[in-house]
This record gives C-alpha cells, structure tokens and sequence, in this order.
C-alpha cells in the first residue's frame, strides 16, 4: 500500500508540538520550509501559541483537525501516547492513506502501521534537538508500505534540518536513538560538569561557561571538518608527559569507555523496553 496523493499532499502536520517538534519545525522554517504548509496539533495553549508566533505555521488544538490538513504526518508525542493518539487517527488514515512519520523513541513501524488501521505507509525517524539549528541527524526506517516517492518526502522532511541516513535494518533505530537521539544530552551533561570544575578551579561563572562553549564548539569543528579519526585528533592536543595526558589518564582509568558504553546500552535497552510497554 503506498500514500495517496491529496489536495494537501505538499502539507505536514505535526502532532505533538514540544520539544522536539519545535527543534524540526525551526530548523525546517530557517532552512526556507513555507510555514503556510506546516499544521501543527498542540494540546498545551502556550506552546501553541509560540510555535505560530515564532514560526508562522498553522496551528491546532486537536489532532484530527492537523491531520486533515495534511498528506504526511509527523508523530512527535511521547511513546507512552502514541497508541491512543494513532488510534484515534486510524479511520482517516484509512481514507486517506497519509505517509505517517514517527519520531517516538522505540515504537516500531509494526506497532503504528497497526495503531493506524493495519498496511499504512510508516517511516520511523530519530531527530535529534540540533535540527532546531540546522545541524541536526537523523535516522530514517521505512516499512515495506513507502514507497520511492514516499521515503524521498520523508527524507526530504529530515534533511531540512539536517544530515539523514537510512536504517534498513529496523532492529538498529535503537542504537541510534542511544547514540544520536539523546546524544545531545550527553555532550551536554560533559558541559554542565566541565562548567563545574572550572568553578571548582576558581574561575568566574561567566569565564567558565565562555571557555566550555568554544571549546566543545571548537573541538565539534574539527570532528567535523577534519578527515581525521577523533583519536588522531586527541593524540594532537596530548603533549608527552603534559597536562592533557594526565587528565585523560585519569578519564581512562575512571572507566570513562566503558561507562559511556554501558550508557548507550542503556538509552537502546530503554528504547526496546518503550515499545513493549506502550503495544
Ligand atoms: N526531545 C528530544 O530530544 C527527542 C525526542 N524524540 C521523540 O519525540 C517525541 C516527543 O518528545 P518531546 O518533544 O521531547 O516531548 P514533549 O513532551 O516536549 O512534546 C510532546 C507534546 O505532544 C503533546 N501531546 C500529547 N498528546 C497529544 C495529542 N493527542 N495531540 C497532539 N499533541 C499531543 C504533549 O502535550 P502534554 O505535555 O500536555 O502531554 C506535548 O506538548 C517522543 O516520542 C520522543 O521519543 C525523538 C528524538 C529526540
Ligand atoms: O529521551 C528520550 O526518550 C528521547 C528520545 C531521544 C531523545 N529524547
């Protein structure tokens, strides 16, 4: 079964407007979306209204009236809601037969072809909140109901706010929901405790948080721009016998590999857990 084409086929709704959603629609509106084809259904008043004062798009208060504005839609709420919401939603998909776009971690295009009336056109995505700046990475899963034309939109969705990249094996959108998904907040949480020892260090707050930002900012840079590895990249900041390298000896024999190892576990363990607990 493939998405049919509609009158507002070029549309997207959004269901769900938070956290994530807002990251996708920003970057996607920056990056030159028009906003007069984005619908977004938000229960919460406040973050309604910010999301058409900020962006310009279309907003809702219910799902129903998104969804019929739209030939794809976008599934940003949380896992543990998803059932009820795509249920609800189920007889128009059957209509209409919209490309459904999930970014809930864990929930598996099985489950929402199914919550949406059985045979629907699923692709599964894993964003992450840099697409609020265009710098954003996903992961793109398409079951065996999208067709070309299908996973081109789809893509084409993501990549406004980003780099994409395809999982045909469905198994793995975990892993990347551990790695790049909530990625971000690890990257954050070394922030928040670099900030912290350079307090402890006596630097002013101000200083400390000036010199964490470039730094990461700085360091993300060269990951990016260089060809080189990120251990060849390390091995020339650490002079023998210098400052560098007693710190990552100390991170080393902290079992800092090891801990974020069994961190990622964690997130993609998490991830399988959300979809058990929610079918
Ligand atoms: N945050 C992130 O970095 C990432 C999140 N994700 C995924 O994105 C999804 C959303 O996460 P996030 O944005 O952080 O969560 P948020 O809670 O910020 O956003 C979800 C929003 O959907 C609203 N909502 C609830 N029910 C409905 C409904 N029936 N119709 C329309 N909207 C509804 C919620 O309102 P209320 O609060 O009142 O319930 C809430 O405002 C999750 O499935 C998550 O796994 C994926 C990648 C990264
Ligand atoms: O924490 C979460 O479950 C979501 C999915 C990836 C990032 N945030």
């Amino acid at each position: 079964m493939t998405h049919s084409g509609t009158a507002t086929a070029d549309s997207i709704a959004f269901i769900g407007g938070g956290n994530m959603a807002r990251s996708l629609i920003g970057g996607m509106v920056s990056r030159g979306a028009d906003p007069a084809g984005i619908h977004v259904a938000e229960p919460v008043d406040a973050l309604r209204e910010a999301l058409a004062r900020d962006f310009g798009i279309q907003v809702h208060a219910d799902a129903a009236a998104a969804a019929a504005a739209a030939g794809t839609w976008v599934f940003a709420v949380k896992p543990q809601v998803m059932r009820s919401v795509c249920k609800d939603l189920a007889d128009r998909a059957r209509a209409t037969r919209p490309l459904a776009v999930s970014i809930a971690a864990g929930i598996t295009a099985g489950q929402l072809s199914t919550w949406l009336g059985g045979d629907a056109a699923v692709v599964r995505a894993m964003p992450n909140t840099p697409s609020l700046l265009g710098a954003g990475m996903t992961g793109l899963h398409a079951n065996a109901g999208v067709d070309a034309a299908g996973r081109e939109r789809a893509q084409a969705l993501l990549a406004a706010a980003g780099e994409t990249v395809w999982i045909e094996d469905e198994a793995l959108m975990d892993a990347v929901t551990a790695v790049s998904g909530s990625g971000p907040a690890y990257v954050f949480l070394l922030a928040e405790a670099m900030e912290d020892a350079a307090r402890a260090q006596g630097l002013p707050a101000d200083t400390a948080r000036t010199l964490v930002q470039q730094t990461l900012f700085g360091a993300a840079r060269m990951l990016t721009d260089s060809t080189e590895a990120p251990a060849e990249l390390r091995r020339r900041v650490t002079s023998p016998g210098g400052t560098t390298q007693a710190a990552i000896e100390t991170f080393e024999a902290g079992g800092l590999r090891a801990l974020v190892a069994s961190a990622i576990d964690a997130a993609a363990v998490r991830g399988r857990e959300l979809s058990a607990a929610n079918d």
